[in-house]
């Protein structure tokens, strides 16, 4: 029976399917709209991936860059306006040797500790230098600009540049006949990973490849020494630890870097050809060091009556250091420099065979940090406020002692100075340096005269 009446056909079935009909075409077209707008939405997005992908492959950030955009920054400054006739001429003369079959080597990381005094030793036996340094803010600045000055009185001129510019490496090897560099630029410290876990990958890792990719293309290929680290022995028990050990449980990111970086040179070595010798320092200090360090902030701390954390293991015993005096680092970079063989390849192509080395460069004598301190009250006439409290899980190691029959053999590399008489020397320098009027001047002094 027809509910509406009348004689009109019964369509209300017909109706209901229609209404049903157009209910499910109107949830299909809803969902359709909805399922494209969320592939456009995902095809944007992986577009945006895509384009920020290529921009960074293609423009990687310098450290300049990623410090204006990142918490911990590094301000370092931009190498863009480098260039003209006369910072060409500045470059070729540097890089000039002025002694018969000299050396002209680039020095990476030459406003720094060990770059500053191996610029100058090789300057001093007339060897050609150009020093390459982007003055990051990672310490103080004005103690780089202070060691760069004196670099500049005994005429080694510093582009202000960094490693990952790759452009500007291969003007400076355009312009200069580089035949080795001593390349020490690098993210130093193992605490500080903790705050900034990038800078090492981009300074240890980025900045090193980008390095070898210059090295490799340019002909003829430089040999390369590089600064390694003691840090790659990692929790090694064995002592006193030899090249031969083996290197796999890093306890930092810094030692994971150098780590790396040891690979990354077996690499180029063996696809290019180019001659790769790393040294591993252990604990360098001495006058113009590092503010980042141990021996360096406790020397500060006690003439300014601060506290200072003297750590012990989680067994409670002393922690210690093969502390290795300046000096006797140089004289091994200059040895590694100097009994560096000719890189192999040409044409970013290897021809035979090249060297490849590695070398701890130690003092063969681990001293504790107490013992440390110890010699520093001494020095300075003022007592410590130790707090000795556990090493916290920051990337330290408990101890480090090398062995260095390797680099005696090949170089000669003999440590002579122990903590105290480098101590002293140090010590001398800082109070001279920073001007400190106590008894630390008057102690240092009457050292000076023994
Ligand atoms: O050989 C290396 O390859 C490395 O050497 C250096 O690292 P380290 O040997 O750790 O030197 P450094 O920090 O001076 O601490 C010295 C001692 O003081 C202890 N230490 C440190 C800080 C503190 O507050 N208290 C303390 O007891 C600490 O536990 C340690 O026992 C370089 O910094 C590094 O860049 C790298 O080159």
């Amino acid at each position: 029976m027809n509910k509406m009446g009348g004689g009109a056909p019964d369509t209300s079935k017909t109706s209901k399917l229609e209404r049903y009909n157009s209910y499910l075409r109107r949830v299909k077209y809803t969902n359709l709209l909805a399922a494209s707008s969320k592939l456009l939405f995902r095809l944007t997005l992986l577009a945006a991936l895509l384009l920020l992908f290529f921009f960074f492959t293609l423009n990687p950030p310098t450290t300049s860059q990623y410090s204006s955009h990142h918490p911990h920054r590094l301000l370092s400054s931009s190498s863009s306006s480098l260039g003209g006739p006369a910072w060409e001429k500045q470059v070729r003369i540097s890089a000039a040797p002025r002694r018969p079959n000299g050396l002209s080597v680039l020095v990476t990381g030459a406003a720094g500790f060990v770059g500053s005094h191996c610029s100058l030793a090789l300057k001093k036996r007339g060897d050609g230098v150009l020093g390459l340094d982007n003055f990051n803010s990672y310490y103080d600045v004005s103690l780089k600009r202070s060691r760069q000055s004196l670099l500049n009185r005994h005429r080694v001129f510093i582009v202000e540049a960094d490693i990952n510019d790759a452009k500007l490496l291969a003007k400076l090897f355009d312009i200069a006949p580089l035949s080795h560099v001593l390349h020490l630029a690098a993210q130093a410290g193992v605490r500080y990973a903790l705050q900034n876990p990038l800078s090492y990958i981009q300074s240890n890792i980025a900045g090193f490849v980008s390095l070898l990719e210059t090295c490799k293309s340019v002909n003829p290929q430089p040999r390369i020494v590089w600064a390694s680290s003691s840090s790659v022995y990692g929790l090694n028990s064995k002592t006193p630890f030899s090249e031969h050990d083996t290197t796999d449980q890093p306890a930092s990111l810094y030692a994971a870097t150098k780590k790396s970086g040891e690979e990354i040179a077996h690499t180029y070595n063996h696809i290019y050809g180019l001659s790769l010798t790393a040294l591993r320092f252990f604990t360098v200090y001495g006058p113009w060091g590092r503010p980042d360090m141990a021996y360096y902030f406790f020397t500060k701390d006690i003439l300014n009556g601060k506290d200072i954390t003297v750590y012990k293991t989680s067994d409670g015993e002393e922690v210690a250091r093969d502390f290795t005096f300046i000096d006797d680092v140089v004289k091994g970079c200059l040895g590694a420099l100097d009994t560096a063989e000719k890189s192999t390849g040409s044409g970013g192509r290897k021809r035979g065979p090249a060297q490849l080395r590695v070398y701890n460069l130690g003092n063969t004598a681990p001293v504790t940090v107490g013992r440390l301190v110890g010699i520093l009250e001494e020095l300075l006439g003022v007592k410590a406020k130790k707090r000795v409290v556990k090493m916290p899980r920051n990337g330290d190691v408990p101890f480090t002692h090398a062995n260095v029959s390797l680099a005696y053999r090949d170089f000669g590399y003999k440590p002579t100075t122990d903590l105290g008489s480098g101590l002293k020397k140090f010590v001398k320098w800082y109070v001279g340096y920073y001007g400190v009027q106590s008894r630390a001047k008057r102690g240092s002094d009457q050292s000076a005269e023994e």
